[in-house]
């Protein structure tokens, strides 16, 4: 999972397929995740899940877990929540009936004291009731004993079943929510908060069906019974102890609860940074700086270490305090039945009853407090698992888009009007207006942070823009379905990461349906199949965690061959190669002019070279088109912004 989220975390074009996003964007991502995550500011500005956190409540989370332990689609498991339940009833039933075992073995004890049995003569009752007296306490015990733990086998299925469901479902969630909540999020929290609140599934689970429900059964059956059996002051007794260390219980956990959500914290930084740290192995490496991040490391353990620790010694106080009530309780009810038995109302039989039935309240009380206390910590846990079931994606299909129709004849772009900011009054694009012809190579330029790579986000529908309307083939984006839309569009980003897996099954990425063939063509059209074959593996190596283990110009490659084999009737190529030799660029452009043969391509350049041959030339400036036309148009206006950039870059290139 941690992987996945990891792979997540780079993810720039989501949709069926993937194409990798920049690890500069993700540091300044995690920052902000880090704000969101915990709270620290700005919340309501995105889809941060402490503001959805709050709108998650703990019976929200218990009615949610209901749908999954009774699913309207698998009866089987329904089947098996019922045979459990039967189990538990009949589990408590024997366990309220060893007490009465012991009364009548005590009794029987009593009266036979000093008559002893005739063992040849098997026939007298004596014999008979001493012998079945200790078979039904043997047998009894382990019936109960039986009960619990097939009810512990038939019900296994339903809570992993549980697991499972919701651990996936949440996945695909993740993957469904828009670009703003990744790149908001931190992985290490978000991966921790999953694994916590799945595990928190399986307590809850378990406590609810099997805890909750029948100590209530219990206390209800002991308390009438000493009710009927023995009088009204015992069973008083037992009520206001059962209330009492209830009461004490739940306070004390809701003060105590506190400290959790501490630890959690904590855990979350740690998480967090370890990961950050490890990621950016290299850069610790380029300056020396282990003892630093070892240091930063340790401050926020000793954060969790003290929150630990206040959890533990509370646990313990607690744990007096129950301890305590129930003592004085049983103490109580013990001196009671002592006085009885002097007064001659009750048997010694009878107090050993007694004792009996309020001691083995002991055990689902003492659970009833740790439940109640794992519980809460567990609906913390879950309830941020919980919470990104919750969030809503601000990108979604409207009910019922009609899919979009796109050939490579109609494959045109429109930008019209389009206003976009990220942030309030701090307009990226501005009344921008634009067209891309279907079947022509069309490139953009401009100044770093000029828009580009937004201009390519809102075509993909990541983000909406704020005025405006965005047309692909003649079809506002916004009325038709998100996935036929990225359908449509292959991206090679400007500095992909890959999934560690092989090099084989990275290409595949591109279209899972693609023949060996087709991938090995796609290779080859980037440059990429003769360097592959010579790999001792070929196209089974491994590339390593985010394709750490190839260079920045094979991952391009796959990039582009990913997207060759995606086949697409629209290209993007965002600074597709930027990280290849002059050599290998000119082949690759070549190809890939090849590849777009009859397509729509939009190639985002800083070097012009690469976009001489473009039928169409956009230059940006302040989120605006402030010059359109081809290379030498362009060149031929000496006041043009190009004109400026292309022989400021000549004067490099000769300068080198
Ligand atoms: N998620 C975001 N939230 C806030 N601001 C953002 C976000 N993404 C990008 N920006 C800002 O929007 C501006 C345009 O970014 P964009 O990535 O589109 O530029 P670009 O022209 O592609 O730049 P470059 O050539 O350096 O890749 C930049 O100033 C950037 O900092």
């Amino acid at each position: 999972m941690i992987r996945c989220l990891l792979q997540l975390s780079r993810t720039k074009f989501t949709g069926k397929h993937f194409v990798l996003h920049s690890d500069r964007s993700l540091i300044k991502n995690y920052k902000s995740f880090y704000r969101l995550f915990h709270g620290l500011g700005h919340g309501s500005e995105a889809n941060g899940l402490t503001s959805a956190n709050n709108k998650v409540g703990s019976w929200s989370i218990i009615k949610q877990m209901t749908s999954y332990v009774w699913p309207k689609d698998k009866p089987e498991l329904k089947k098996r929540v019922v045979v459990a339940l039967g189990l538990l009833v009949a589990a408590k039933a024997v366990n309220v009936s060893v007490p009465f075992i012991f009364k009548y073995l005590i009794d029987f004890l009593n009266t036979s004291q000093g008559t002893p049995l005739n063992f040849s003569d098997p026939a007298t009752t004596a014999i008979t009731s001493a012998i079945s007296l200790v078979v039904a306490y043997g047998v009894f015990r382990a019936s109960a004993s039986l009960f619990n733990e097939l009810r512990n086998a038939v019900f296994a299925k339903v809570a992993h079943d549980s697991i499972r469901t919701v651990a996936r479902n949440v996945f695909l969630h993740l993957h469904k929510l828009d670009l703003s909540f990744h790149l908001s999020r931190q992985t290490g929290a978000l991966s921790k908060a999953i694994d916590r609140g799945t595990r928190g599934i399986n307590f809850v689970l378990s406590a609810i069906v099997f805890n909750v429900a029948p100590t209530i059964l219990e206390v209800a059956l002991a308390s009438s019974i000493l009710y009927y059996k023995c009088g009204p002051q015992f069973a008083a007794i037992t009520l206001i102890c059962i209330g009492s260390y209830s009461a004490f219980t739940f306070g004390v956990t809701s003060w105590r609860t506190k400290f959790r959500l501490q630890m959690n914290k904590a855990e979350n930084d740690a998480g967090n940074h370890a990961i950050d740290s490890l990621i950016n192995y290299e850069t610790v490496k380029y300056f020396n700086n282990e003892q630093h991040e070892a240091a930063l490391y340790e401050k926020v353990l000793k954060k969790y270490e003290e929150a630990s620790l206040k959890t533990s010694t509370s646990l313990a106080m607690l744990n007096f305090g129950q301890n305590a009530i129930f003592s004085s309780a049983l103490a109580g009810v013990m001196g009671l039945a002592v006085v009885q038995i002097i007064n001659g109302n009750m048997t010694v039989g009878d107090l050993v009853m007694v004792n009996g039935l309020v001691f083995q309240l002991s055990m689902p009380l003492n659970f009833l407090g740790t439940v109640y206390r794992e519980v809460r910590q567990s609906l913390i846990d879950m309830k941020t698992m919980f919470s990104i079931l919750s969030l809503k994606s601000a990108i979604q299909s409207k009910p019922g888009a009609p899919f979009l129709k796109v050939t490579p004849e109609n494959a045109s772009v429109v930008f019209d009007n389009v206003y976009f900011e990220y942030v309030k009054n701090q307009p990226i694009l501005n009344n921008l207006s634009f067209e891309v012809p279907a079947g022509k190579k069309v490139a953009f330029i401009g100044g770093s942070g000029s828009g580009k790579t937004t201009i390519i986000r809102l075509m993909y529908r990541f983000f909406e823009p704020q005025q405006g309307k965005v047309l692909v083939a003649g079809q506002d984006i916004k009325d038709i379905d998100v996935d036929s839309l990225r359908q449509a569009i292959s991206v090679v980003p400007q500095d992909p990461v890959l999934f560690n897996n092989t090099i084989e099954y990275n290409l595949q990425y591109g279209n899972f349906s693609a023949s060996q063939e087709r991938i090995h063509e796609a290779s080859s059209m980037a440059e990429l199949h003769d360097s592959i074959q010579r790999w001792p593996k070929a196209y089974q190596t491994q590339v390593g965690e985010r394709g750490l283990k190839l260079s920045g110009g094979e991952k391009q490659r796959v990039a582009i061959a990913r997207a060759i084999v995606k086949n697409s009737p629209i290209l993007i190529f965002d600074e597709a190669t930027s990280s290849l030799d002059s050599i290998t660029e000119h082949k690759i452009l070549k190809a890939l002019s090849r590849a777009a043969h009859g397509r729509t391509s939009i190639c985002i350049a800083h070097r012009l070279s690469t976009v001489v041959d473009a039928d169409l030339i956009y230059v940006l400036q302040d989120g605006r088109v402030v010059e359109t036309g081809n290379h030498s148009s362009l060149v031929a206006n000496p006041s043009s912004l190009y004109a400026l950039l292309w022989s400021k870059q000549h004067e490099t290139n000769h300068m080198l």
